[in-house]
């Protein structure tokens, strides 16, 4: 539970510290309030620019639509919200903010330079054009179907407190703006920013009464942006895309970061080619990654990295071989008896014929299938000081293991 909430707590925390600064600092607020507001604005500015740098449509479509929200606030909703008009543009930003981003992140993936994403900016302008742009007749319509329409009623029967009926849309209309935005990213594995996004629009919302309280908000939902962006920018550089594990690139700066004691582990899964060869390329990868999943849950203090293809490292940094070789051994014997079940691949193409086939065998679609990986491990020693060396060393004791007969960790 604690590891799906994890990436949502950096936005968290942010939107904490600005409700906090809204409550307790007015008096700091004033004074700095013209320095925050053009901030915000700058903020904006580097969050598009790296969005549009590093190919992240998403973030930059999030961006515009935070500058493009709080832009109308800090021009039209500045006035008492029981001017009619103010109230009616002001229930109508506050439902357009959630549901443009789902819009956004709905959207199939396609470069941040493309006709796709004008026409998306396109359709979300479109979206919030006609309280601006006609708010008369945007305000009759409002209040037409509220209160003669008796829709004011309605809502107001469905809420135990009296609310006023904009609070009630909203409430509404952001409760299932959040479910959706939860569902996709957690679902779709959309950025773990959009539900922190949402969850900014609906206390903006909630507490708009406050001074400066668009201000702090902007600011905590535009630095969650740009922490979102970098993480996800490290993430590319330094993850292995397949299976998550860091890769070559971090594993290089680990080497370069180690002290005087350190062991280095080398580890192949045996006969993977064979194994590609008859289940396929895809299966194999499924098994890269159930590889790969044991290696992280490796104990001992070891860090795993994917070394390239088929290959794995670990580094114990403060530990000399004897030390590991228990943890070695505990993720050998994880791997070999992990059984994987995977889809018979003899099934026959034919539709028909496949039919009647799984009619005979149902329960004999699926086989069960399982590997064994191979570990060379060698530590730090007086005369072999450079961790390269030490690589090298234990990818020697790798060859020396598959030599043995694999499945086993050699020294
Ligand atoms: N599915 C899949 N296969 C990969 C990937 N990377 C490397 N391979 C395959 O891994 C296989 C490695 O084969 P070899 O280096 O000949 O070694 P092996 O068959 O594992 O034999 P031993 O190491 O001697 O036990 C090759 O067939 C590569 O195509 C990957 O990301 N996905």
């Amino acid at each position: 539970m604690t590891r799906q909430l994890k990436p949502y707590l950096p936005g968290l925390l942010l939107l904490c510290v600005a409700q906090w600064l809204a409550e307790t600092q007015t008096a700091l607020l004033t004074d700095w309030f013209e320095f925050l507001k053009w901030s915000g604005y700058g903020l904006l500015m580097i969050t598009l620019g790296m969005s549009v740098h590093f190919n992240r449509p998403f973030y930059a479509h999030t961006t515009i639509l935070l500058g493009i929200q709080y832009y109308l606030i800090q021009t039209y909703l500045q006035a008492p919200s029981t001017e009619l008009d103010v109230q009616a543009q002001y229930v109508w930003l506050a439902l357009w903010f959630p549901i443009s981003l789902i819009i956004v992140a709905l959207m199939p993936s396609r470069p941040v330079v493309h006709l796709s994403q004008a026409l998306t900016v396109g359709l979300y302008l479109a979206l919030l054009a006609w309280p601006w742009l006609d708010i008369e007749s945007y305000s009759d319509w409002y209040y037409g179907i509220l209160i003669e329409g008796g829709l004011k009623e309605q809502l107001l029967q469905l809420w135990p407190v009296s609310w006023s009926v904009s609070s009630v849309a909203i409430w509404i209309g952001y409760v299932l703006s959040l479910s959706a935005a939860i569902a996709l990213a957690h679902w779709l594995k959309l950025p773990k920013v959009l539900p922190v996004l949402v969850v900014a629009g609906f206390v903006l919302n909630l507490r708009f009464h406050l001074p400066y309280e668009s201000t702090l908000m902007l600011l905590a939902a535009v630095l969650s942006l740009l922490i979102y962006l970098m993480q996800q920018s490290w993430q590319l550089v330094y993850l292995d895309e397949l299976t998550g594990l860091p890769g070559r690139r971090a594993l290089n700066e680990t080497m370069q970061g180690l002290g005087r004691k350190y062991t280095i582990a080398m580890m192949d899964v045996d006969h993977f080619k064979k194994f590609n060869d008859t289940y396929g390329h895809d299966i194999g990868d499924q098994v890269l990654k159930m590889v790969a999943a044991r290696i992280n849950e490796v104990t001992g203090g070891g860090k795993p990295f994917r070394y390239g293809g088929e290959e794995f490292t670990i580094v114990f940094s403060g530990k000399s071989v004897e030390q590991t070789l228990a943890h070695l051994e505990a993720v050998r014997t994880a791997i070999e008896n992990y059984q994987m079940t995977i889809r018979r691949q003899d099934r026959p193409k034919d539709h028909d014929e496949g039919k009647k086939q799984r009619k005979k065998q149902s329960s004999d679609d699926t086989e069960q299938v399982s590997v064994t990986i191979s570990i060379g491990v060698a530590q730090r020693t007086s005369e072999d000081k450079d961790p390269n060396v030490v690589l090298k060393s234990a990818d020697k004791a790798l060859y020396r293991a598959k030599e043995s007969g694999r499945n086993c960790v050699c020294q």
